[in-house]
């Protein structure tokens, strides 16, 4: 019989050694002999680590409690160790789940994985649980956390929470992004959520492909960073871990185009949320609360549904009087727990002079970034983008006719885009010359209408005090 137990009297190395014994074991060994010799394997590893008085052995089972549900920590487990099986382990399995982003590969069953935390070594090990443990409908797996006894310390109060706090961010990198939507039209392709419905959020935007003032540019991401770092200030200085953005400018800037590429540096789902399908306050309070965290909450030309929602106002108003007890209960609790969400609020508008100085302070809107019209530097970002070009004899042209006229960059985008195979660089950028200066001789007789509106307008002034002149 296989002496394992004795094997197993030892130090963290001759683990490691045990490690490649197993692998190069499984590859050679057929299957039915394995399969006897993993289970006798596997009695002897339960065995030593439970009777040994160097070792100690914490298991993790994948479904816990009465309900069995599935453990949380267990999954958080798998994903951290899901990185480092990638690095070390010699078999893997990949999983697909649904919602992942891409193929997740991870521990296979009775395969085992040495970490290193603060030097000292730990063995992983993953198990599917005896046919007689498992519930009917169940295939439980469990997982255990194998350690020197010398440092049972470290790792119960510090290792531990590291590998839960790692694979949570795992988690949170790997899965798929959504986009919400509160607009139940969508209901049909999409799932419910909630008070949400969703569909995976893939817009492609980033800030490389956004055109704009490359300065801007650089000091919207520094914020955005500060802001996703600053949960301990928040805390600090006891406000909600949240900030707003007002994207204002002409349409056609890039402002819903900015929102994606926020979404996609930051990683965050995002929540369109449609204030005109909004029934009342108390609606509204409810789909604010069931937003998660990591998440970009958008309000769309606000200045409009502002508008539209005004005339609810009264009502939303005495509906907050009627909030049952109950809801406000549930509402205080889930804003108690999201007080330290990580959440931004973008609000965008094609008018913000129209806006009510209250609703656009500081704290609601902490940040305005004004979209404008496209100058040479956003062009040159359009005809990287559009046509993997940096330099041309038009590019002077250009540059100075786009100081003279101010079209947006979805207009200049729209140029620069090939029609057909034969739309070559130099045809293109020919396409949008003219279009300029098509602008500008546009803008020349629209000025000179407006002057020669002004002069007869002056003239009939100056005529009619003259007869008012004579009458007296
Ligand atoms: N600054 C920009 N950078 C890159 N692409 C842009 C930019 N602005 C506009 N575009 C292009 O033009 C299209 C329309 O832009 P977008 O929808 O972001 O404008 P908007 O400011 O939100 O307009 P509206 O006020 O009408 O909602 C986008 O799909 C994008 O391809
Ligand atoms: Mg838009």
């Amino acid at each position: 019989m296989l002496e394992v137990g004795a094997i197993w009297a030892f130090t963290s190395t001759t683990m490691a050694s045990l490690m490649f014994f197993w692998s190069m074991y499984k590859q050679f060994v057929p299957y039915q002999v394995r399969n006897y010799l993993e289970k006798t394997l596997k009695k002897y590893l339960d065995k030593f680590f439970g009777t040994s008085s160097n070792f100690v052995c914490i298991k993790f089972p994948e479904y816990t409690g009465e309900g069995l549900s599935k453990s949380r920590a267990y999954d958080d487990i798998r994903n951290y160790l899901s990185s480092r099986s990638t690095a070390r382990a010699k078999r893997l399995k990949a999983k697909e789940s649904k919602n992942s982003k891409s193929l997740v590969l991870c521990l296979d069953d009775n395969e085992a994985v040495v970490d290193v935390f603060q030097g000292v070594k730990v063995v992983w090990s993953l198990f599917v649980e005896d046919k007689e443990n498992q519930s009917v409908s169940k295939m439980g797996r469990y997982l255990t956390l194998s350690f020197d006894n010398h440092h049972r310390e470290m790792i119960t109060e510090t290792y531990i929470d590291h590998v839960l706090r790692e694979g949570k961010e795992i988690a949170l990198k790997n899965r798929e992004r959504k986009l919400y939507t509160n607009n139940s039209r969508h209901d049909y392709i999409s799932m419910r959520d909630g008070r949400w419905s969703s569909v995976p959020f893939t817009h492609p935007a980033t800030f490389e492909t956004l055109a704009m003032d490359l300065d801007k540019k650089e000091e919207i991401k520094k914020d955005l960073i500060k802001f996703t770092k600053g949960k301990d200030y928040y805390r600090k200085v006891a406000k909600p871990w949240k900030r707003g953005y007002l994207l204002f400018g002409p349409p056609g800037t890039g402002k819903s185009t900015m929102i994606s590429a926020m979404a996609n540096f930051l990683e965050y789902d995002v929540y369109d949320l449609e204030l005109t399908t909004v029934k009342d306050n108390a609606e509204l309070k409810k789909l604010i609360l069931d937003t998660k965290g990591k998440s970009i909450v958008v309000i769309e030309d606000i200045d409009c549904s502002l508008e539209l929602t005004e005339h609810r106002k009264k009502k939303k108003e005495e509906d907050e009087d009627d909030d049952d007890e109950e809801e406000k209960k549930e509402a205080e609790n889930l804003k108690r727990q999201r007080a330290h969400d990580e959440k931004i609020i973008v609000f965008t508008t094609n008018f913000v002079d129209n806006l009510d100085p209250a609703l656009i302070r500081r704290g609601r809107m902490d940040y305005h970034i004004e979209m404008s019209y496209c100058r040479f530097e956003a062009f040159k970002v359009l005809a990287k983008n559009y046509l993997e070009n940096e330099s041309h004899d038009l590019y002077g042209d250009i540059g100075r006719l786009l100081e003279e006229v101010d079209v947006s960059p979805a207009d200049v985008a729209e140029n620069l885009m090939p029609k057909s195979d034969e739309d070559d660089v130099d045809i293109c950028l020919r396409r949008l010359v003219k279009s300029l200066e098509e602008e500008k001789k546009k803008k020349v007789e629209k000025e000179a209408r407006r002057k020669e509106k002004k002069a007869e307008k002056k003239e009939k002034k100056v005529n009619g005090a003259e007869e008012n002149g004579t009458k007296i």
